[in-house]
């Protein structure tokens, strides 16, 4: 699957329900055994959640668009195929999320390019099943240090740290994403998928007994004056930081 919507990916209502549509027929394709994730927009893979979608919007476009976002969230680390993230830019807050909800990631060897979850930066707080997703792959202690400083980490960093598992030329990503999934394809589909679940279950079950519960909190906390106030500002920044 390549992400394309320029010009940075950024996940709104419509990009979330039209990648878990798509997530939704590959699992349904009993030829399909793996996806590999990349971008067609150059230097970003996915900007995040889209800011616009949670500035000024009616509380019904809150909670439709946070079900959007949990569904995507829940239909790709649930998958039963094997996900590779092929990192070809910049992944922050919901781009990294779904690198994090992939079995593989590969980033462009790139200094530039960086990736994590750095909603604190923006004044927000990354959701329960973003952190247990971080912890999942780092650990708790990096997950925690990175979390509380909003951390964007290079990508040489973002592999020391383990967010990602390996770095590659820019040009070589494909063909190592390819190489990775027949790897992992090599395997019986049966022993892998029960493994995985046995890994992902607990933290899977965990939102979707508390689904709803998850959407009103996100839309108490998104509808706060002062939460409106640190997504204004911040786009504001994004575009006099382009000026
Ligand atoms: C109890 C429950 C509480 C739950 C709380 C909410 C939890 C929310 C969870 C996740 C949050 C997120 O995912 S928020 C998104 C975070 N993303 C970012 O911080 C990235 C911001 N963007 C950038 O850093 C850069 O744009 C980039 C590095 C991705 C690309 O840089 P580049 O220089 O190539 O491009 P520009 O910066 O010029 O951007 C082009 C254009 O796109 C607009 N833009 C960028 N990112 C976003 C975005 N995420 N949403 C909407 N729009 C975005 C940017 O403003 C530019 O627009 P203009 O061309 O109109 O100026």
């Amino acid at each position: 699957m390549k992400f394309k919507s320029p010009p940075v990916n950024s996940l709104s209502l419509e990009f979330l329900t039209e990648f878990s549509i798509g997530l939704e027929k590959l699992e349904n394709n009993r030829a399909c055994r793996g996806v590999i994730i990349t971008s067609a927009v150059p230097k970003i893979f996915s900007s995040g959640l889209d800011i616009t979608e949670m500035c000024g919007k009616s509380v019904e476009h809150y909670g439709e668009f946070w079900r959007a976002v949990q569904e995507m969230w829940l239909r790709l680390y649930g998958s039963n195929m094997v996900t590779v993230a092929a990192v070809n830019g910049s992944s922050p807050a919901g781009g990294c999320l779904i690198a994090l909800s992939c079995d593989y990631r590969i980033m462009a060897e790139n200094p530039k390019f960086s990736i994590g979850l750095n909603e604190a930066q923006l004044g927000i707080v990354a959701p329960f099943w973003f952190k247990d997703t971080f912890v999942n792959v780092v650990g708790h202690r990096i997950a925690e240090r990175s979390l509380q400083l909003g951390s964007l980490h290079p990508a040489p960093e973002a592999q020391r740290l383990g967010l990602v598992d390996e770095l590659v030329p820019e040009e070589k990503l494909m063909e190592k994403a390819a190489a990775v999934m027949a790897q992992w394809l090599a395997l019986p589909d049966h022993a892998r998928q029960l493994t995985k679940t046995m890994m992902r279950k607990a933290v899977l079950d965990r939102l979707v007994a508390h689904r709803e519960e998850d959407i009103k909190n996100f839309i108490t906390f998104v509808s706060k004056e002062s939460i409106q106030k640190s997504l204004r500002m911040y786009m504001e920044m994004l575009k006099k930081r382009k000026s």
